[in-house]
């Protein structure tokens, strides 16, 4: 089955709203995008200066313990904040600060929570808050999809991936030394708050990555919005808060969209997997933590481009256009040499494969994707045009 988009995406935001090139820099407008899931619906939040408003935390579920999760890095830069404004909502306001790092997305981690939740005695009306990037949010959002068969969450994502992807859509997971987010389950958090400002203190690699997923957008489901992200790299890298606002929104709109449509990953959703078939291989082959998941995806992307040329399905120009962009993005574009077998072995545990076919999502058409097995001949020519030994991990 090739779970193509439809024609209509969701429609762009009014052009007014759109910043059209760099020269319209400016202050970022305030967005709400709705995910439509019925009685799991909920609100995505996005605009700067959310943190320190009363009213972005008021109609939360009512509890009397709220925990935030988050770690060493964000913590010193957000936790009291938080703090601050979630004691105005809850009695009582516990947080958990993890070691930072791709790392800490394990059984482990899972268990510091579970255990912290129970040693503050922590009912299931409890209220838990993913303060931080992906790794935060996807630990912290399968733990209250267990403790106690489920408690209530919201993200506050502070990373630009997490903002436009990572946020969004109810996947939670920890990683297991075989494959990516091999553990987890699909739950959705009753918000997600994502405050533009909090991008200020980023560095400059994990932009980078968060610029991966945003590209990613375009070639599976709005072909304008590549050319936008084209046009407006520089305006993104330079940190242009209209510009920012605009990506994360667009993102936000997108996914949602998919979502909506097929929460569970029946179909359409695996087209927000485009590059993670390798990206995800990247990572684990190369050691949690050593590729940024952003890093791999946008390698990836490069190499689900070639594939998809070499099934004729767009010309070599999409493939070079794809190559020329996530480069510009600051992202790597050559894969380390693990090996074809490594690779296959890496494929093999992929979560879109069925019966043992290795399935790849491919781009069939600007804004449109589907999802295909390849011949193994075609991916070890991919592999083989795209590897390189000196490729290892990109530079801090
Ligand atoms: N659930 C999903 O749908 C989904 C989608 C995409 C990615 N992911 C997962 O997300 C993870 C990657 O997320 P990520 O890129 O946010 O990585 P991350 O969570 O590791 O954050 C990146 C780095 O930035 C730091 N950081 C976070 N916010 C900061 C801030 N405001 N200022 C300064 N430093 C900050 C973090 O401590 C970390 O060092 C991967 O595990 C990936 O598998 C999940
Ligand atoms: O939300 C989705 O669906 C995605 O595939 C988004 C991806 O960017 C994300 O990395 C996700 O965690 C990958 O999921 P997986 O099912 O391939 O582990
Ligand atoms: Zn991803």
């Amino acid at each position: 089955m090739s779970p193509s988009v439809p024609s209509s995406v969701p429609p762009s935001a009014p052009a007014s709203a759109v910043p059209a090139s760099p020269a319209s820099a400016g202050t970022a407008q305030a967005a709400c995008v709705s995910i439509d899931l019925g009685d799991r619906s909920y609100d995505i939040h996005i605009a700067p200066g959310l943190l320190d408003q009363p009213q972005t935390w008021s109609g939360l579920p009512r509890a009397s313990t709220a925990l935030i999760v988050t770690n060493e890095v964000v913590a010193p830069l957000y936790l009291a904040r938080l703090r601050e404004r979630l004691s105005g909502v809850y009695g009582r306001v516990e947080s958990l600060v993890l070691p930072d790092g791709e790392a800490q997305k394990s059984w482990d981690s899972l268990d510091r929570i579970i255990d912290h939740l129970l040693a503050v005695a922590a009912d299931r009306k409890t209220v838990l808050f993913a303060l931080g990037g992906g790794v935060i949010g996807d630990l912290t959002g399968f733990a209250a999809a267990i403790y106690m068969r489920g408690v209530p969450f919201v993200q506050v994502p502070t990373t630009l991936l997490a903002q436009v992807d990572s946020s969004v859509g109810g996947k939670t997971a920890i990683n297991h030394p075989r494959g990516k987010n091999m553990v987890g389950a699909f739950y959705q958090p009753v918000r997600v708050v994502a405050d533009l400002d909090t991008l200020d203190t980023l560095p400059d690699r994990e932009l980078s990555a968060g610029l991966a997923e945003i590209i990613k957008y375009g070639p599976i489901a709005d072909a304008a919005f590549l050319d936008w992200i084209e046009q407006n790299l520089p305006a993104l890298r330079a940190r242009d808060k209209a510009a920012l606002a605009y990506a994360v929104q667009r993102s936000c709109e997108i996914k949602a969209w998919v979502v909506g449509q097929d929460e569970r990953e029946s179909g359409l959703r695996a087209i927000l997997n485009f590059g993670h078939t390798f990206g995800h291989a990247i990572e684990t082959g190369m050691g949690y933590g050593a590729w940024l998941h952003g890093e791999a995806v946008g390698c990836g992307m490069v190499l689900a481009s070639d594939l998809s040329a070499r099934l004729g399905l767009v010309p070599t120009a999409f493939v070079d256009r794809m190559k020329r962009l996530i480069q510009a993005a600051g992202l790597p574009v050559v894969a380390p040499a693990l090996g074809l077998n490594r690779y296959l072995e890496l494929m093999q545990v992929d979560k879109k494969n069925e019966g043992g076919d290795i399935r790849f999502v491919v781009i069939e058409g600007l804004g449109q994707a589907g999802v295909r097995s390849a011949p193994t001949e075609l991916v070890a020519e991919v592999l083989a045009t795209h590897c390189d030994p000196a490729a290892g991990a990109p530079a801090p």
